[in-house]
């Protein structure tokens, strides 16, 4: 087990003029035994660290660091550490207990040592009864089981999960998430784990990374992500429906962003005009969708507040003690 550090890490595939840089100088501490999601849309470079940590794409500046050791330099196989990719890369041919036990034969364990490691993790996977049979026989929720036994026997510093779950349905997203989650209480390996899910970020995660067009835009727990983002990118991209972010509302400055979650909106006769658009019902709540101005809003409203329809205009208050401040020219918090 290690800590693991970004420091001022730089990616640029390509050379000379055709040089594009994706990662720009990220920086970050993650402590021995800590399970950090990185998330961000497609594209804003959380598969390229990752795979820098792994050795599969060089660092172009900076270092990374696993333990006290830089790890630039090192093959992959030198760096002690085991990767859990989505489409689970099980050989076909073997069964499940030599897929297991194939990296450590490769690394010639000795055998008796490799039965005992594929029995512990088969237990801990509760795939005991399966060692024999072919992927093919597995079902996709087994197979990532499999490929999560065969990153444990190697008993790594660190694991990185590069969107694991992505194949599976929802169901069993959610119930590969605790296993996940169970694991890693059990064996406290640091663990780096990308998505670009945010629900499966916020339930994973001890701390968050949330990546924008190759810059780390924040670097905090769930609570803290979500209660304080430190960008608009970050108030939009975390949260469902997102926050809602207001240039021209009553009350706002030129040149600043207010920001309110849909959840801090109330229906109160001292608030702005808001001409409703549609109304989703969800159950317990519903989401109200409307206009104040040019500009779009959604309230979360519970059943205890009045139901307003389509056409209807409503006045809805901020909960004062709820608002986010953002520089519009940056996108930074400003308070
Ligand atoms: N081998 C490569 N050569 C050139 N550009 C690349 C290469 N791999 C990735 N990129 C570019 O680097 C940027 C980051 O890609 P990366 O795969 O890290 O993003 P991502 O956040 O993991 O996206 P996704 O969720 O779609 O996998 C993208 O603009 C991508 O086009």
């Amino acid at each position: 087990m290690a800590a693991l550090s970004f420091r001022n890490v730089i990616k640029r595939y390509g050379h000379g003029a055709k040089a594009n840089q994706v990662i720009h100088g990220v920086s970050a501490e993650i402590a021995d035994r800590e399970f950090i999601v990185i998330v961000g849309p497609s594209g804003c470079g959380k598969s390229t660290l990752l795979r820098m940590v792994a050795g599969l794409e060089e660092v172009s500046a900076g270092e990374i660091a696993i333990g006290k050791r830089v790890v630039n330099q090192l093959e992959p196989a030198e760096r002690d550490i085991a990767m859990v990719f989505q489409n689970y890369a099980l050989y076909p041919h073997m069964s499940v207990f030599q897929n297991m036990a194939y990296g450590l034969k490769i690394a010639k364990v000795p055998v008796d040592e490799i039965k005992t490691r594929v029995d512990k993790a088969a237990k801990i996977l509760e795939l005991g009864h399966l060692l024999e049979r072919k992927p093919r026989e597995l079902s996709g929720g087994q197979r990532q089981r499999v490929a999560m036994g065969r990153a444990i026997v190697r008993q790594p510093q660190v694991f990185l999960f590069d969107e694991p779950l992505s194949n599976l349905d929802a169901k069993l997203r959610a119930q590969t998430r605790l296993e996940i989650q169970k694991l890693h209480r059990e064996l406290g390996i640091t663990s780096l784990f990308v998505t670009h899910d945010q629900v499966e970020a916020m339930t994973l995660a001890q701390r968050i990374i949330v990546m924008n067009a190759g810059v780390m835009d924040q670097f905090g727990t769930p609570e803290e992500v979500y209660a304080r983002p430190a960008t608009t990118f970050v108030a939009s991209f975390i949260g469902s429906p997102p926050m809602n972010l207001l240039k021209q509302a009553p009350g706002v400055r030129p040149g600043m962003i207010l920001g309110i979650r849909p959840e801090h909106l109330t229906l109160d006769a001292d608030g702005w005009s808001v001409q409703v658009e549609y109304v989703e019902l969800l159950g317990a709540e519903r989401l109200i969708y409307g206009r104040v101005g040019d500009e779009q809003l959604v309230v979360r409203a519970d059943e205890s507040q009045p139901a307003p329809v389509a056409g209807d205009t409503v006045k809805i208050a901020a909960r004062q003690d709820k608002l986010h401040w953002f520089d519009a020219g940056s996108g930074k918090r400003a308070a």
